[in-house]
């Protein structure tokens, strides 16, 4: 047997209710519901869950005292640790921007001697640095929409997932993303993943699969059944099977779940009846 894979999710925060989520859908234990256990045991699946902080989640696994961990893309480039990505998780997307005060700056370039106030001083110093941006960056905790308000800084570095915090504050976004984020499966940067960690990478990519796919069953008259196929390739091919009834063909493929309507349809326009979709509970594909 292998060694135990021992794995870092966040204890709090946006990452922590849909990583927990993810995890238990794709088979594992998980605490429960206001549990604050740091460390759980899962010895049928030989795994340990360690729960910590997301920032500190890349330090772990890039020190190699962790074999992987989920946190988010931001927070990876912002520890600096010798870590990479295995795999985008799909939760937890955000942008990383810049905002101001409508009027005060416009323009990454007029950004020289401005103080940027943000919780990401790693990743923005980078940043600023590749563009030769000579700015002062002031590093807090959190809450930095406040940071201009109180004349802290004049230019904020932040998450924005809805815009609402920074409408709140008054601010406008400045610039291009910094960068789009989402939670990611993160790994040591050399050499190849702990063996066990295969396994979590294919429940998880089964997970993803499940979640952004439905499975669609229709019948057809057989000449059409060409064209049908063309509405649902499926992920490799559709299957067709016969039907008792005479000059008619069943088949079933996987659709992607935010075009299912669309496709039926386009279905139905060509004849095809009793179309059922379906959620997909699990898969390995
Ligand atoms: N409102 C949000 N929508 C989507 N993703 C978010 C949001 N806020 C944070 N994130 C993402 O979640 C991850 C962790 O951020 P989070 O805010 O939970 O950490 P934190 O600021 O250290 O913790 P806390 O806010 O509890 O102090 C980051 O990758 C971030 O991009
Ligand atoms: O664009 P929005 O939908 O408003 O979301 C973005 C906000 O969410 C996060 O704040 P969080 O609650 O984590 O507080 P923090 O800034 O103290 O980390 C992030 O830091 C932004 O402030
Ligand atoms: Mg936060």
């Amino acid at each position: 047997m292998n060694d135990i894979l021992r794995i870092a999710v966040p204890n709090k925060g946006a990452l922590a209710d849909p990583a927990a989520e993810m995890l238990r859908e794709a088979g594992y234990r998980q605490r429960s519901d206001g549990a604050r256990d740091l460390v759980l045991r899962d010895p049928e699946n030989n795994v340990e869950f360690f729960f910590l902080r997301p920032r500190d989640i890349a330090v772990y696994v890039g020190a190699g005292t962790l074999d992987v961990g989920i946190t988010g893309r931001d927070m990876l480039l912002d520890s600096g640790a010798p870590v990479r990505e295995l795999l985008p998780l799909g939760f937890a997307r955000s942008t990383f921007r810049f905002a101001a005060t409508p009027g005060t700056a416009d323009d990454l370039k007029g950004f020289d001697g401005l103080r940027v106030a943000t919780s990401y001083s790693g990743l923005l110093r980078t940043y600023l640095a590749e563009r030769g941006i000579d700015a002062e960056v002031i590093k807090l905790d959190g809450a930095v929409e406040t940071a201009v308000q109180l004349g802290v800084a004049d230019v904020i570095a932040d998450v924005v997932e809805t815009g609402t915090t920074l409408r709140q504050a008054g601010l406008e976004i400045v610039g291009d993303p910094i960068l789009i984020s989402e939670a990611v499966l993160i790994t040591r940067q050399d050499g190849q993943p702990a063996p066990g960690a295969e396994q979590l990478l294919r429940r998880l990519q089964g997970v993803l699969v499940a979640r952004r796919y439905v499975m669609m069953d229709y019948d057809i008259r057989a000449e059409r059944v060409e064209e049908a196929s063309a509405l649902t390739p499926g992920l490799e091919s559709p299957t067709v099977s016969p039907l008792h009834r005479e000059g008619w063909v069943a088949v079933r493929a996987m659709v992607p779940r935010d075009q299912a309507q669309r496709v039926m349809d386009e279905l139905w326009e060509i004849g095809a009846r009793a179309i059922l979709v379906t959620d997909i509970l699990a898969c390995r594909i």
